[in-house]
């Protein structure tokens, strides 16, 4: 079997991907098989840092809509992470390897509260860390949360796991012609405005010349196979 291509990463989860064909809550079996995943990843010896998303349980701008202000929408989405966080962490010690969930907003009863050496000592120890709660502040993303992690904590590449197999010209669900790049500048996902990820999280990569690959995480060992080089993938830098 080829080593796998990088040490250190972060994988970024979206929120959805543990939500099965629903869309909405947490799937069990779903988070059994991404936790097999990256245990998996994290025995051959892949320092990981995860961040999720909490799409399948609030959208700040959703819950805003609905008369919420915009700052208590974003931390309502922010707790939802901490929610999938935690279920993540189970499944990954249930699949054998240690794990941690920092949390970027304090709760001191719940989770270790986000620290960098924090994080890279226990990356170091060979422990999965979910990287909880976004960055901690409204109008963010845990897609930019993903970035700004990876570049604090010294890792090499961003693995963003979605429900498409790469970056498309156009949003593959709605444009059935839409082609997949096999690599794309940071600078063209920008310019081209692909909205796989959004524009402050492909800036900030771009900044710290950060790869992110961008890959489907419907088939089992998914993870684990983008970091041996192998299936489809774009890869964005
Ligand atoms: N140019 C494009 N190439 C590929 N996918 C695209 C593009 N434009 C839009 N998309 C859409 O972007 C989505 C990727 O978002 P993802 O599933 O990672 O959700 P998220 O918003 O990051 O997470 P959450 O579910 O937690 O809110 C895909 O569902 C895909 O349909
Ligand atoms: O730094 C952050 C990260 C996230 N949020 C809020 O959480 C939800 C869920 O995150 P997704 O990236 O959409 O999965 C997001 O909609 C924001 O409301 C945040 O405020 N700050």
């Amino acid at each position: 079997m080829a080593d796998p291509i990088y040490k250190r990463v972060i994988v970024k989860l979206s929120g959805e991907a543990l939500s099965a064909d629903k869309g909405f809550g947490i799937d069990q079996g779903v988070v059994e098989r991404i936790a097999a995943d990256l245990a998996a990843t994290a025995k051959m010896g892949v320092e990981l840092g995860v961040v999720v998303g909490g799409g399948n349980i609030f959208r700040g701008v959703e819950v805003s809509n609905r008369g919420v202000p915009r700052p208590v929408g974003d931390t309502m989405g922010m707790l939802a992470t901490v929610m999938n966080c935690l279920v993540l962490e189970a499944a990954v010690e249930r699949a054998g390897v240690e794990a941690r969930t920092l949390s970027a907003l304090t709760m001191t009863t719940v989770c270790e509260t986000y620290n960098r050496k924090r994080a890279m000592k226990n990356l170091a120890k060979g422990r999965v860390v979910l990287l909880a709660a976004g960055t901690g502040n409204p109008f963010f993303t845990t897609d930019t949360t993903a970035v700004l992690r990876a570049a604090e904590l010294d890792c090499q590449a961003v693995l963003k796991a979605t429900n498409v197999d790469g970056v498309y010209t156009a949003d593959p669900k709605k444009d059935p012609s839409a082609k997949r790049y096999e690599r794309v500048s940071h600078q063209e996902a920008l310019e081209k405005d692909l909205k796989v990820m959004d524009g402050a999280a492909f800036a900030l990569a771009r900044e710290n010349r950060l790869p992110i690959i961008v890959f489907s995480m419907a088939g089992k060992g998914a993870v684990e196979a983008v970091l041996r080089g192998e299936g489809r993938s774009t890869l964005v830098g």
